[in-house]
């Protein structure tokens, strides 16, 4: 009886109410426990399976499970236990599957062996835990053992799950931290007034022009939504500029490499944010002399891959040098397109498309440019067009997605600190620490 006493003391003392799932003891655990005085406020039901069919009928164990594990298991006895836990008013529940005797199972498991599974319900969460013991004795020996069994180890098992639920509590708790952290470095908001942030960049890029004293932007519009977006705010910016009586430009630049396949797309962003003037440089030529003086000066590379990769980052290079050329000409100021999903991700070319003078899309995520974009009349093709950084030749128009191994939406998630799946959040956090080196300036001695 003390170990009765004992485990009744402790399921009334835990608010913790029972359900078992008994096979090879048939509703012992529960029959046990009912000799304890006071016991039935802890006990919910005792449900005795022997047939597979009735442990599927009551329990939802699969058919598939018993016949790829054998009806002596560990995994059925999980199943039954979470069948007990999911059809009852339990917080806990116990199951067993096992071979009493005297007549061996069907197939080689020996006499006297019992699987056992303890499921806990905590906060909404399942714990399960599971064991085979084997039991000397007859039948009935065999079968007192096991119901004993299952109750004296319940304690121990429930301080695990009570211990792994802290646990699993303080680390979401300290990612979620980290993740608000993070956001906050790159000025990330869960929530924007659309409007209000176009005012805000566009007043912004007004007031850059003014402090700086240059009177042009510069911007390579390529028919992806960051400079849609960004290029109608310079556009509107210049426009705000001259009704001010100041002399204010907006030069968009078309700078494809070759022939660019979504150049369709180029020229409508065009054509919705109608630029002061528009300068076609095709890169392509200026790229190419690059490799091949490299490669006639001596450099060699590991595979046709890692050239055409370098050869993706000369691009977005050879673009920062057309525009800064523009710029100097013309007292500008080149625009970047960063916003808070690339700069997390680090997705972006140092000191290539990565160089800029001004960025008005800081601290956005990719879903709150299009938002901006939508607001601004964009067609809904760009709005919604999935972002490429469209530099390798040997991959063209290769989705950002496939690169990077999360999606927008993960990416978007995390800046706007929501929860994103552990496999999400290991990435990115992963690729944010790795690409540090590119949100930072150089690293100097001191
Ligand atoms: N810890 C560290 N501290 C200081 N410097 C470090 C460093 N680790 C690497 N570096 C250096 O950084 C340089 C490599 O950086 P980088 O040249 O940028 O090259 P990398 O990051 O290798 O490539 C750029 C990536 O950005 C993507 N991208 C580029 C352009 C536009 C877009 C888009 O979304 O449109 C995306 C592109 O597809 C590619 O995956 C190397 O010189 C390397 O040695
Ligand atoms: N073919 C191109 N022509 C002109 N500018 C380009 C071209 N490709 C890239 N750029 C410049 O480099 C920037 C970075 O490219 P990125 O792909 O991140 O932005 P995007 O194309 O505007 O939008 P998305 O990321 O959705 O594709 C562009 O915003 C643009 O200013
Ligand atoms: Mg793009």
């Amino acid at each position: 009886m003390e170990l009765l006493d004992r485990i009744t003391d402790y399921l009334i003392d835990n608010e913790l109410k029972l359900a078992t799932a008994e096979s090879c003891t048939a509703g012992l655990i529960v029959s046990e426990l009912a000799r304890v005085p006071g016991s039935g406020q802890s006990i919910d039901c005792g449900l005795g399976v022997y047939s597979p069919q009735s442990k599927n009928r009551y329990l939802g164990v699969s058919f598939d499970t018993i016949e790829r594990y054998g009806l002596t298991s560990e995994a059925v006895a999980s199943e039954m236990a979470a069948g007990a836990l999911n059809n009852n008013d339990a917080d806990v529940a116990l199951a067993n599957t096992g071979i009493a005797g005297p007549n061996p199972g069907d197939d080689d498991t020996p006499i006297g062996t019992v699987c056992f599974a303890w499921a806990f319900c905590h906060d909404g969460d399942h714990h399960h835990y599971c064991e085979t013991r084997r039991f000397d004795g007859t039948r009935n020996e065999v079968r007192l053992a096991a119901a004993h069994y299952a109750l004296e180890r319940l304690p121990h098992y429930h301080r695990l799950c009570l211990e792994s639920a802290t646990q699993s509590q303080e680390e979401t708790r300290s990612r979620r931290a980290v993740q608000r952290a993070i956001g906050v470095q790159l000025q990330a908001r869960s929530d924007i007034d659309v409007r209000y942030e176009i005012e805000r960049r566009r007043d912004f890029l007004c007031r850059v022009m003014q402090e700086s004293g240059q009177s042009t932007l510069v911007l390579g519009i390529s028919g992806g939504v960051d400079s849609t977006v960004a290029g109608r705010l310079a556009q509107l910016a210049v426009e705000q500029r001259r009704e001010q009586g100041e002399q204010a430009t907006f030069v968009a630049m078309r700078l494809p490499y070759g022939v660019q396949q979504d150049a369709d797309d180029a020229n409508a962003a065009l054509a919705f944010i109608r630029p002061d003037e528009v300068l076609d440089v095709n890169i392509q030529a200026a790229s190419d002399a690059l490799l091949e003086a490299l490669e006639s000066g001596g450099m060699t590379f590991k595979d046709a891959h890692q050239r055409d990769f370098v050869l993706g980052n000369v691009k977005a290079r050879q673009r920062m040098v057309a525009q800064y050329a523009v710029a100097g000409a013309r007292g500008g100021l080149v625009i970047g397109t960063d916003q808070a999903a690339e700069a997390l991700m680090g997705f972006f070319t140092k000191y290539g498309d990565g160089a800029c003078d001004v960025a008005p899309l800081t601290g956005l995520s990719k879903r709150q440019v299009r938002l901006l974009g939508q607001q601004l009349g964009a067609p809904d093709a760009l709005v919604n067009k999935a972002p490429t950084a469209d530099l390798e030749s040997l991959a063209p128009q290769k989705l950002d997605e496939v690169a990077l191994g999360v999606s927008y939406e993960e990416i978007d998630d995390f800046l706007e600190n929501r929860e994103v799946s552990e496999r999400a959040f290991d990435t990115i956090l992963t690729t944010y620490r790795r690409t540090g080196h590119k949100r930072r300036l150089p690293i100097a001695p001191d």
